[in-house]
């Protein structure tokens, strides 16, 4: 880290900074009602805004939105009807959808909104340019979202613009990042790029990726020497939420004053050891594939296939002896009442 980066200039937007009425008379299409789009959706209208939520006929998700009571469409009447177009359906069907039911619904002045910018970034939609594209990227999975916002709680967020036609985006994105809660907690302008890269490279190489290897691998490495599962479990994954819980409070520091001395000094210079240089040399590598768009091609042409290499992760990654035992551990223990409760409320099917 050099010097100029360690200072924090990004600019932070709150609720004061933003103008609701920059979107109290446009109506929101919500294309797609899983992870993110139930969370937008319920929290655009319960801040007043009109949604319309675009699903393919017989999609299993209708059912949730309309007994969230919600309005449903198809994607196409959805998006005619919208000012706003929030395309919330996964990345790797947008391109799709677009080209079927939302170029040809988008009239001048609309606006293309976004929560992650994959496929404008690499192209993979290229819209006219007499629209908006936005993105507000909550920095979170899609039910604390919701969950936060039903908490008069916030979740932070980004807001980028890639194209301002109407010289209204901004005012108008930060009111959208608004009306789901994220100026509650604050939220931060970037680009499409900035977003896309970082996003990509975090949940490759630490959230998603990095840290269920870690899991994985600190387990298997205690299992194979003999201790049991259940230890395995509750050290190297059942303790890490409570761990990681510590550093969210509070940062690394509230965590290491947390934790004992031994397990302070322990940690301070053993972690180097399992995690050294060449993890950082792989980093680098992953983060130079999300750059030069080589994952992007890798995960279009994973998709043109049919998802041979994904649907074969997916299932190991199932039958992965730490699944099996989890499931049991967290059977027997009280803190899974109160997970599932919440689980309950937040339950949307795709
Ligand atoms: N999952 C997250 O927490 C998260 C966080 C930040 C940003 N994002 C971004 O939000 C966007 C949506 O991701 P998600 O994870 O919420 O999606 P998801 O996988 O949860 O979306 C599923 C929804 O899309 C619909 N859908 C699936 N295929 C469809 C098709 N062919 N046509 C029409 N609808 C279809 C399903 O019916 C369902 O309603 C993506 O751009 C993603 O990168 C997601
Ligand atoms: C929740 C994440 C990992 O931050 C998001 O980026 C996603 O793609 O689901
Ligand atoms: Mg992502
Ligand atoms: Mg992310």
């Amino acid at each position: 880290m050099t010097e100029d980066t360690q200072t924090f200039d990004s600019t932070v937007y709150y609720d004061e900074d933003a103008d609701e009425e920059a979107i109290a008379h446009e109506t929101v299409a919500v294309l797609g009602y899983g992870s993110q789009g139930h969370a937008h959706a319920q929290n655009l209208a319960d801040s007043g805004v009109d949604v319309v939520v675009g699903l393919r006929e017989g999609s299993a998700s209708r059912a949730a939105a309309e007994g969230d009571g919600l309005r449903v469409a198809t994607p196409a009447e959805a998006a005619a009807e919208a000012d706003i177009v929030s395309v919330l359906v996964p990345d790797t069907v947008q391109p799709d959808v677009y080209e079927n039911a939302v170029e040809p619904n988008l009239e001048a002045g609309d606006t293309l909104q976004f929560a992650h910018g994959f496929n404008i970034h690499y192209n993979q939609i290229q819209p006219p340019a007499d629209v908006d594209v936005t993105m507000v990227a909550p920095k979170s999975p899609g039910h604390l979202v919701r969950r936060n916002y039903e908490n008069d709680e916030g979740t932070p967020g980004l807001l980028a613009v890639y194209q301002d036609a109407t010289g209204d985006a901004h005012a108008q994105g930060l009111a959208y990042a608004a009306a789901i809660g994220c100026t509650r907690a604050g939220v931060v302008e970037t680009s499409f790029r900035e977003e896309t890269e970082t996003d990509l490279f975090g949940e490759q190489a630490v959230l998603c990726g990095g840290v269920t290897s870690l899991v994985k691998q600190g387990y298997e490495t205690l299992v194979d020497a003999g201790y049991s599962p259940e230890m395995a479990y509750f050290e190297c994954l059942n303790e890490l939420k409570l761990i990681v819980d510590l550093m969210y409070e509070g940062g690394l520091g509230e965590m290491w004053d947390s934790v004992s001395d031994t397990a302070e000094y322990g940690g301070l210079t053993k972690g180097d050891v399992v995690v050294d240089e060449h993890a950082r040399e792989n980093m680098e590598e992953v983060l130079e594939k999300v750059q030069n768009g080589q994952f992007a091609r890798e995960w279009i042409a994973e998709n043109q296939a049919g998802r041979p290499s994904y649907t074969q992760l997916r299932t190991a990654e199932k039958n992965h002896e730490i699944e099996a035992v989890g499931e049991e551990l967290r059977g027997l223990f009280a803190w899974q009442e109160a997970d599932d409760e919440e689980e309950e409320s937040a339950e949307v099917t795709a």
